[in-house]
């Protein structure tokens, strides 16, 4: 068989490299990541920090963290969830018919998951090809119901904030998490230079057409009630691990679910996305 992946160790924590015919692409296992997706004939789609830590002393900035199992800060819980900073456990990756899957799980321990009453492993299924597909199954082992939240906070790499189109947000309800504001809504395109902090009800797929880098960024989800909209702006100056105008160069638009969702007593539960890139005509 082919081998289109290395494992290599870099200040104490490991990289997984994916080079096949249709992208190259990077994961992380501290947080179950992916730093790096590329399909053939397309410019990096993901943006990275070039300031953030990657030691496993912090949660990495940029690429694809996952949140879980809860979204936002909660007290005395810390912000975005338990796994975005553990080490995922890589439990299979192979080559199929020229894309390369991957597999990988996080257990956050059954005491936590008790204690606070979420589901206690979440699992990782990668396909890395011409579109990059990201399933995520969280298992509750426990004999009651338990909840989770989530986002798969995605950072795109965009030629500009001033030249962008995301039309299926425009006309959904969102909150709006900087004026702390219910039931927003925009008849027409805001400003993506930020501050912008949002969590639209929307449940369909949405998009980036950026006339920079003549491309559309197109992802499709399931289990997802919402999308969440994030640029810093000015505010990343507060934010020490973006590098200096870091901030102009990309876009969130996080595939999540933001309120509680319950998984039934020994049971579990999938959410996903997928993601597609394709030229401007
Ligand atoms: O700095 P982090 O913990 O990674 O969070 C970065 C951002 O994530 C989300 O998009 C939230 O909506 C923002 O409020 C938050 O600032």
């Amino acid at each position: 068989m082919h081998q289109d992946f290395t494992v290599t160790e870099k200040n104490g924590i490991q990289f997984i490299s994916i080079q096949n015919d249709n992208c190259k692409a990077e994961v992380c296992l501290f947080g179950g990541h992916i730093t790096e997706w590329q399909p053939e004939g397309h410019a990096p789609v993901l943006w990275m920090s070039e300031t953030s830590a990657l030691d496993g002393s912090a949660a990495i900035r940029g690429g694809i963290p996952v949140c879980w199992p809860w979204f936002g800060p909660v007290e005395n819980k810390g912000r975005h969830g338990l796994v975005r900073t553990m080490n995922w456990t890589l439990e299979d990756a192979k080559e199929e018919s020229d894309l390369t899957v991957l597999k990988l799980s996080c257990d956050i321990g059954k005491d936590k998951a008790l204690a606070w009453s979420h589901p206690q492993i979440i699992e990782q299924t990668l396909i890395f090809g011409s579109r990059l597909t990201q399933t995520c199954k969280v298992v509750n082992p426990f004999n009651a119901p338990v909840n989770f939240a989530y986002a798969l906070h995605n950072y795109f790499q965009i030629g500009s904030l001033n030249h962008l189109s995301v039309p299926e947000l425009t006309g959904q309800p969102y909150y709006c998490k900087i004026n702390d504001l219910e039931n927003q809504c925009d008849t027409t395109e805001p400003d993506y230079n930020g501050p912008i902090d949002r969590v639209y009800q929307c449940d369909g797929p949405a998009s980036i057409t950026d006339s920079i880098m003549q491309r559309r960024i197109s992802v499709t989800k399931h289990g997802s009630a919402n999308w969440v909209l994030w640029n810093p702006g000015t505010l990343a100056a507060d934010i020490d691990d973006i590098h200096t105008d870091g901030e102009k160069s990309y876009l969130c638009l996080e595939a999540a679910s933001t309120s509680d969702i319950e998984v039934a007593a020994n049971s579990s539960m999938e959410f996903g996305q997928t993601i597609a890139v394709t030229a401007l005509d």
